[in-house]
């Protein structure tokens, strides 16, 4: 069933731009220049339930605007926008219990009382029945392993903790949609894998919907069938992520640290990012990959090795190049 609707949905905002200094601040009180900025444009997106879409491009692409709009914290410009068969930015309270989003940015808990303080808050202003309630509480902490740091003052929490709280406090009321925007940004790799054992495990026994945007590509690729690629605004392709990868993720980023001093340049295509006598940088075809890292293993003292996914921005640019590709 089909749950998130728009139709050429348009944003666009208006900034003013002031000439510098205290001179143009006086001037900008009486002639300021205005600008106007396309964050989203004509941009068609249909979502059915239980799916996990990943949003995906380069900053500024129009992501946190349309994930605004669905949860109807900015109204759209033009367009037809519904979501669970309401219209977001009317803020019916009916829908605001049908949803919940979580923004890596940003905290929606209480700092100065514990977790479990803001839950019960969440409780009541859910209207969360006794029974849901404790059961959502225990399956969520379990499944983190955060029963401990639920009574402490959430100001004490590490980043990755706190996140943890976060996403915990979005669910307990069994949202039918949760809106992601970068809910692992800056946590370390551990606390990042967790998180999405969570989120897959959430949307697996839950069914909820899930909408994510993360500039870190394991997170869409561990977690979304499907994904959204966004750039200036439109849509540049919507489809399988196998497919998205196969056709145009092409290269990864391999950074190797030796514990001699070595001039080793592979004997492949590679594009050299950073080079000192310790470490190197490159960019090598995907094909190529396992035979470069099986030479270095054979013929150098490797201290420390990884290979990394590449950038969004490339990825974008591809897309953008290939013109007879496969969603143009
Ligand atoms: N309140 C605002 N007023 C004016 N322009 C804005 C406002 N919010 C966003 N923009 C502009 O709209 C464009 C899209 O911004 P948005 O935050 O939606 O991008 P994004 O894809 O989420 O980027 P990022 O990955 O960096 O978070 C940007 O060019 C941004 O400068």
């Amino acid at each position: 069933m089909n749950i998130i609707h728009t139709k050429n949905l348009y944003k666009s905002y208006t900034r003013y731009e002031k000439e510098e200094g205290f001179r143009g601040s006086i001037k900008s009180l009486f002639n300021r220049k205005k600008i106007s900025k396309i964050a989203v444009n004509d941009f068609n997106l249909d979502i059915n339930e239980g799916e996990f879409v990943g949003l995906i491009g380069p900053n500024g692409a129009g992501k946190t605007t349309l994930m605004k709009m669905l949860t109807g914290i900015i109204s759209p410009t033009s367009g037809e926008i519904s979501v669970l068969g309401f219209i977001p930015n009317e803020l019916k309270n009916a829908y605001k219990k049908q949803f919940a989003i979580v923004m890596g940015q940003k905290s929606q808990l209480f700092q100065d009382i514990s977790a479990v303080d803001t839950f019960l808050l969440l409780k009541e202003i859910y209207d969360i029945p006794e029974t849901e309630y404790r059961k959502n509480l225990s399956y969520f902490t379990e499944l983190f392993a955060v029963e401990s740091y639920l009574n402490v003052q959430v100001r004490t929490l590490s980043l990755g903790e706190r996140m943890k709280m976060e996403l915990i406090a979005a669910l307990l009321h069994n949202p039918k949609i949760l809106f992601l925007d970068e809910p692992t940004i800056g946590l370390d790799a551990v606390a990042q894998k967790q998180i999405r054992c969570f989120l897959k495990e959430v949307n697996r026994s839950k069914g909820t919907t899930i909408l994510l945007t993360s500039h870190y590509m394991e997170d869409i690729k561990s977690l979304c069938e499907r994904c959204i690629v966004v750039n200036s605004g439109s849509k540049i392709y919507d489809g399988s992520l196998e497919m998205l990868f196969n056709h145009y993720q092409t290269h990864k980023m391999i950074t190797v640290t030796f514990d001699e001093a070595t001039s080793y340049i592979p004997d492949f295509d590679v594009q050299i990012i950073d080079k000192n006598p310790f470490k190197l940088s490159f960019m090598a075809h995907k094909k190529d990959v396992r035979f470069i890292v099986g030479n270095i293993f054979n013929e150098y003292d490797v201290n420390d090795i990884s290979i990394e996914e590449e950038d969004i921005g490339n990825i974008v640019e591809r897309i953008y190049s290939d013109k007879g590709g496969i969603y143009r």
